[in-house]
C-alpha cells in the first residue's frame, strides 16, 4: 500500500473558522504533517481539534485560511474541494461502521473497481480479522469494531488518516493494545495520519510529532520529547502533564526560587518568569538542617511521589524513582535537574 500512498505533507495556514459571531472555533490555525508521520493534536475541551479535523476532511469549509496536500489546494480563498475528492480516511470515536453491512462490506463501501472486495478483504486479513468478514458490527467486540474502521479507513490507501479520539470508550487495558496495533498498521500502511487525544500520556506514546492546540490556534509542535521538556507557554507544559509553574524575578542572570536559583540566559535582570518544572526534575537528599520536610509519601507505580513543604508553607510534589528510604516528617534539601525545567516569560 505505501506505493499508492500520496507522499506529500499536508499545510494548513491560518486556518479560521467561525461557527457563531462571537467565537473563533479556529483562530488562524497553522499546523504541517509530514508524510508517513503520526502526529497527535492534544488540547483542552472545545480547542477546536474536531473542527480542525473536520475542515481537512472537507467536512466544514474555512471562513480564512488555507489547506494544501503538496502543490494541491484543498481549502483556500474562493476553493473548497470536495470531500471525496481529497483522499482523506476518517475513524471516528464511535467507529461509524454502517450497521447494515458486515465488516468486509463495511471496508468495501469506499472502494471502486472489479477489485473492492479482494482489497478490502486483505485488509481486514492485515487486521487479523479476516475470519469475521461475515459479521455484522453487533456481532463484534468494541476493540474489533475499531479495527473494522481502521480497515476501512486506510483501504482507499487516502493521502491522510484522520483519527478522532478512536480510543475513547474502551478499557486501559484494551485501549493500550489497540493503541500499539493502530500504530503498528498506520506505519505499515505508511499513513500520514493525525490522531485527536485528550490523554497526554497517549499522545507521547503514539506520536512522531505532537500539535497543541488552544482556543483555535496550534501553539506549539515538535517532537514528543522536545515539547514535553521544552513547553513554550504554561498551557503547554499543562497540558503535557503535571508541571509546578513558580513565578519568579531574576536576579544575577537567575530565577530566584524556592527550590533555588534557575539559570536564565534569555532573560534580563529585573524580569518577572515562569519557571516551570516538572515532579521529575525535583531531587530529595536528606539533611537534617534541609529546608523542606516531607509532608506525604505516595507510591504510583513506576515512582514514588512525595509531597514537600517549606517554613513558608510552599509545597511541591515530585517524582522520585523507587526505591527510596525517605518517609513522612524527613528534612530534606532539593537540587533541580535543569533538563525538566523550563523558564517562560510571564
Ligand atoms: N456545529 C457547531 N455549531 C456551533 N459551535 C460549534 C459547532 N461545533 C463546534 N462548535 C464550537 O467550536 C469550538 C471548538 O469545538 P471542537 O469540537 O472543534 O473542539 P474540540 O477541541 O474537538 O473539543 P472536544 O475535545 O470537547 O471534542 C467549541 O467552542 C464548540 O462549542
Amino acid at each position: 500500500m505505501t506505493d499508492t500512498h500520496t507522499r506529500r505533507g499536508l499545510s494548513i495556514r491560518g486556518a479560521q473558522r467561525r461557527y457563531v459571531k462571537e467565537t473563533a472555533a479556529l483562530a488562524g490555525a497553522d499546523l504541517d504533517l509530514e508524510p508517513g508521520k503520526i502526529t497527535a493534536l492534544l488540547g483542552p475541551s472545545g480547542s477546536g481539534k474536531s473542527t480542525l479535523l473536520r475542515a481537512i476532511a472537507g467536512l466544514e469549509r474555512l471562513d480564512g485560511g488555507e489547506i494544501r496536500l503538496g502543490d494541491t489546494v484543498w481549502a483556500g480563498p474562493g476553493r473548497h474541494l470536495a470531500p471525496e475528492r481529497r483522499r482523506v480516511g476518517m475513524v471516528f470515536q464511535d467507529y461509524a461502521l454502517f450497521p447494515h453491512l458486515d465488516a468486509l462490506a463495511n471496508v468495501a463501501f469506499g472502494l471502486k473497481g472489479p477489485d473492492a472486495k479482494t482489497i478490502a478483504m486483505a485488509q481486514l486479513e492485515a487486521a487479523e480479522l479476516g475470519h469475521k468478514a461475515k459479521a455484522f458490527p453487533h456481532e463484534l467486540s468494541g476493540g474489533e469494531q475499531q479495527r473494522v474502521a481502521l480497515a476501512r479507513a486506510l483501504a482507499p490507501a487516502p493521502a491522510i488518516v484522520l483519527l478522532d479520539e478512536p480510543f475513547s470508550g474502551l478499557d486501559r487495558r484494551l485501549r493500550q493494545e489497540l493503541r500499539e496495533r493502530t500504530v503498528d498498521t498506520l506505519r505499515r500502511a505508511g499513513a500520514t495520519a493525525l490522531m485527536v487525544t485528550h490523554d497526554a500520556d497517549e499522545a507521547m506514546a503514539v506520536a512522531d510529532a505532537l500539535a497543541l492546540m488552544d482556543q483555535g490556534r496550534v501553539i506549539q509542535t515538535g517532537t514528543p520529547e522536545h515539547v514535553w521538556t521544552h513547553p513554550h507557554s504554561v498551557t503547554a507544559a499543562r497540558l503535557l502533564g503535571d508541571i509546578e509553574v513558580i513565578e519568579a524575578f531574576i536576579k544575577a542572570g537567575a530565577a530566584d526560587t524556592p527550590l533555588g536559583p534557575v539559570a536564565t540566559p534569555d532573560f534580563k535582570n529585573g524580569c518577572t518568569v515562569y519557571v516551570l518544572v516538572r515532579p521529575q526534575a525535583i531531587r530529595l537528599t536528606m539533611a537534617a538542617d534541609g529546608p523542606f520536610t516531607v509532608t506525604r509519601r505516595r507510591s504510583a507505580g513506576t515512582h514514588l511521589a512525595f509531597t514537600i513543604e517549606n517554613a513558608e508553607g510552599r509545597s511541591f510534589t515530585t517524582h522520585t524513582p523507587v526505591p527510596s528510604t525517605l518517609a513522612v516528617g524527613d528534612r530534606v534539601d532539593v537540587a533541580l535537574d535543569e533538563a525538566f525545567v523550563t523558564v517562560v516569560g510571564a
